[in-house]
């Protein structure tokens, strides 16, 4: 039977289309499969249960022993000819050039291995003149082979995604109120590993979590910082007590016709039904009574309730008054739904029901919504807007255990101020993890740092943490050369007088203390990040970049810049400073050429060569490949070690290099995006947020590598410290123009919050 009928045939139209495109490839394969149903089996079986093709193993089985019997027939035998066979191919000569490409013999391609066959492929382009070596047969086995294995890369990718938003789905944002029971104070996790995809990130951690106290979660990039948070959301780790109610902000809200405000307010579905309840009740003895509907409109509201509420009372006493049997069940009834209605009334004044819109437009204006905002539908506003309108809903439900990853990322100067001020009065427990050191030195009371597969809880700020762990680390090494010397002194003792009679006593006893001798605790120093950013080879004679009477707008908004006069060379250092949606990253794409001027004219010299790098080039990377084959995908003239050079610049080690890029963290996934847009070698860098996700250690790299850069450099950015190290100049974006801000970016910080108080 053909491979792709019998696939049809054991799954139906139900399974994932990509993962039995790819078991009908395998079917169809004279490599992949084996000689039997268990060696399908071993070759996809997993994918099937992960993909949800079958719902376990041994469902998964059955269907390999079914496809197995539908191809090569009840027998065993071959129910057609050709290709549908599982037969392992005859061995040829195998002869590798010094990279493994030039002279591979196709037939031995099998016992080579994947990875090999994807370094047929990928690099330097040479792959097509390997084919000239082969059959043409043989050639189409090898293309073959390369789409399943991209097939197959894509499916492990889909079920990772699918994975991970189950895992989400489950995560309920909605407010928990204590129903009595003992309330959650400290939490004491013990002896706790975490491991993602194999890679142990933790080892016998131990952390108390104290209630009301403010912890900072640091570490490298890719230590394991976001794994941890979404283990503790999970509750995949032990020693979390059942009605302690935990929230990790992890992934923006659904894009819908809900208004931000009201995405916030649904997470309240205690109050949303009892409101619901109100006005159903309202509406019932408004009707019995013959008194109109009253509006429900929150303070006044309950006074209304009130006032309903005994004019049924007295006008179910007058019904119950009537001997007529029907009016007095009618009378009971409302009787009935009177007082439920004052029961209803009661709980939301507990649970402060009326003043809850209130709470909520307050938290979504501190993170820079309008009025009118609040009133647009989710579907309107950007990935980053969304995503502040889930950290909004997580303020509002306000968890035992709040967990924030990154939270500055998505935000502006303004509204970080803002969620300073509000986390410093956060009544419960709280863990972020940043790298924004202004950030944790506000917010924080205590610093958890992720390293060596360990934590350490160090009390007080980030700075104190800093602090504190270079002295451990100063003391730790000083201890170690102590002891060090201690030893060799004993170890020359002992050789001197171990033949000499008269001192055996006292030599056994320092052999004894040498023995004895502990071992000084070894902390390990992370190795020196650095960031190289390539040197153009050519240079570039002025001028370079003019703008001149430019004028921008989107199709069908407001005109966003007018007027704008200004002058770009290779040695300009500037960064772009101003609130949310003024048009920092407008101006970018402006002066990169993404966006063409509405009026006026923008000069560019054909000799520069830009780069830009933002999150939105984080976001398209292309995650189901690895960042090298990724980087020979986009430049596939260039061969494989230059692109792994490149990686390594930005501190992608060979290890990472061959990882899929789903498996990285936020961090190693900005790296590879900065590694592909430096590659041409620009002479002028536009960063859009560079340091977004970076450790601090990286954003020390990042500004010693612009440091060091020999081409103008453009940021957009608010973080101080990285602004403070690498521009000359602040531009500020306002009232439709950029002007040059005589300050430093401190001084910028004060004129905002004097604007925002004003
Ligand atoms: N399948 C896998 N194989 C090997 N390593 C994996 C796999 N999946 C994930 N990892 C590793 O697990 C780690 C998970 O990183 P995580 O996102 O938790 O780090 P992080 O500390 O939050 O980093 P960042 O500061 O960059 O956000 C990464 O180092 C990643 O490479
Ligand atoms: N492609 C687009 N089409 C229409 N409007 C857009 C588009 N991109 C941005 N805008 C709007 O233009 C305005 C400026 O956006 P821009 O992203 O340049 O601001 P920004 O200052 O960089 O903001 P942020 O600090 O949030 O990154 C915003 O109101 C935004 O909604």
């Amino acid at each position: 039977m053909d491979p792709r009928a019998a696939v049809a045939s054991v799954f139906g139209d139900g399974g994932d289309e990509t993962v039995l495109e790819y078991v009908a490839a395998c079917v169809d394969d004279q490599f992949e499969w084996g000689q039997d149903a268990e060696d399908a089996y071993e070759a996809f079986g997993e994918m099937l249960v992960d993909s949800g093709c079958v719902p376990d193993d041994e469902a998964a089985l059955d269907a390999c022993r079914r496809l197995q019997r539908l191809i090569k027939g009840e027998d065993g035998n071959a129910a057609s000819s050709g290709a549908s066979n599982f037969r392992a191919l005859e061995g040829g000569p195998v002869l590798l050039d010094e990279m493994n490409r030039v002279s591979v013999h196709p037939s031995e391609v099998n016992k080579i291995g994947k990875n090999m066959i994807q370094g047929l492929f990928s690099g330097d382009g040479s792959a097509e003149e390997d084919f000239s070596l082969m059959t043409e047969k043989d050639a189409a086995k090898i293309r073959k082979q390369k789409e399943r294995t991209e097939k197959q890369e894509m499916a492990a990718f889909r079920a990772h995604q699918a994975e991970a938003t189950k895992a989400l789905n489950g995560m309920k944002v909605q407010v928990v109120r204590n129903t009595g029971g003992p309330a959650v104070r400290d939490l004491h996790l013990e002896n706790f590993s975490v491991s993602n995809g194999g890679a142990e990130l933790i080892e016998n951690g131990n952390c108390t979590f104290a209630f009301g106290r403010r912890y900072g979660l640091v570490g490298r990039n890719g230590t394991g910082k976001t794994t941890l948070l979404r283990h503790l959301a999970q509750r995949a780790i032990k020693g979390i007590p059942e009605n302690c109610q935990i929230l990790h902000v992890e992934q923006e809200v659904v894009g819908d016709n809900t208004t931000a405000i009201d995405a916030v307010l649904e997470c309240d579905t205690e109050r949303l039904s009892l409101l619901a309840e109100e006005q159903e009740l309202m509406e019932k003895l408004n009707a019995s009574s013959g008194t109109a509907a009253v509006p429900a409109a929150d303070q006044q509201h309950q006074q209304q309730i009130g006032a309903a509420a005994a004019a049924n009372g007295t006008a179910a006493a007058a019904h119950g008054g009537a001997a007529n049997g029907a009016a007095a069940g009618v009378a009971d009834a409302g009787l009935a739904q009177s007082a439920r209605l004052a029961e209803v009334g009661k709980r939301l004044l507990e649970i402060d029901a009326y003043g809850a819109k209130a709470r909520a437009a307050a938290i979504l204006a501190g993170l820079s919504f309008t009025s009118e905002m609040q009133e647009k539908p989710t579907k309107k506003f950007s990935g980053g807007w969304r995503m502040r309108v889930a950290l909004a809903r997580a303020l509002f439900v306000e968890p035992d255990l709040l967990l924030l990853d990154e939270p500055t990322n998505h935000l502006d100067l303004h509204a970080v101020l803002w969620l300073q001020d509000y986390l410093l009065k956060w009544p419960k427990t709280l863990v972020v993890v940043s790298h924004a050191r202004e950030f944790l030195n506000t917010v924080c009371t205590d610093v958890l740092h992720l390293h060596s597969r360990a934590i350490t809880t160090y009390r007080g700020n980030y700075d104190t943490f800093e602090k504190t762990s270079r002295e451990r680390v100063k003391n730790a090494k000083a201890a170690a050369e102590a002891q060090d010397m201690k030893r060799k002194h004993m170890q020359a003792f002992i050789d001197k007088f171990r033949y000499n009679a008269n001192r055996a006593a006292l030599v056994q006893s320092r052999i004894k203390a040498l023995e004895r001798l502990a071992d000084v605790e070894v902390v390990d120093v992370d190795p020196t990040y650095i960031f190289r950013f390539p040197t153009p080879p050519d240079a570039a004679s002025p001028p370079i970049l003019g703008f001149t009477d430019v004028e921008f707008a989107y199709p069908g908004g407001p005109v966003l810049f007018t007027d704008l006069n200004f002058g770009l060379d290779l040695t300009s250092r500037f960064a772009i400073v101003g609130p949310n949606g003024i048009g920092k990253s407008t101006l970018l794409g402006l002066i990169s050429g993404e966006l063409e001027p509405t009026k006026g004219h923008v000069f560019r010299n054909p000799k520069v060569r830009l780069a830009t790098f933002s999150q939105h080039h984080v976001d398209g990377l292309d995650l189901a490949l690895s960042p090298l084959a990724y980087m020979c995908k986009i430049y596939p003239q260039h061969k494989e070690e230059v692109h792994r050079g490149q990686l390594s610049s930005f501190g992608i080690p060979a290890d990472l290099a061959a990882q899929p890029m789903y498996t990285l963290s936020g961090g190693q996934k900005s790296r590879v995006a900065m590694a592909r847009v430096t590659f041409t070698k620009p002479h002028l860098l536009l960063l859009d947020e560079p340091s977004n996700h970076l450790d601090m250690d990286a954003v020390a790299a990042l500004v010693e590598g612009l440091a060091l850069f020999q081409g103008g450099v453009l940021m957009v950015s608010h973080d101080q410290h990285l602004i403070e190290s690498t521009v000359d100049e602040l531009w500020a974006v306002e009232n439709g123009t950029v002007k040059v801000f005589h300050g430093t970016f401190e001084d910028y910080k004060r004129r905002l919050k004097l604007m925002s108080r004003a």
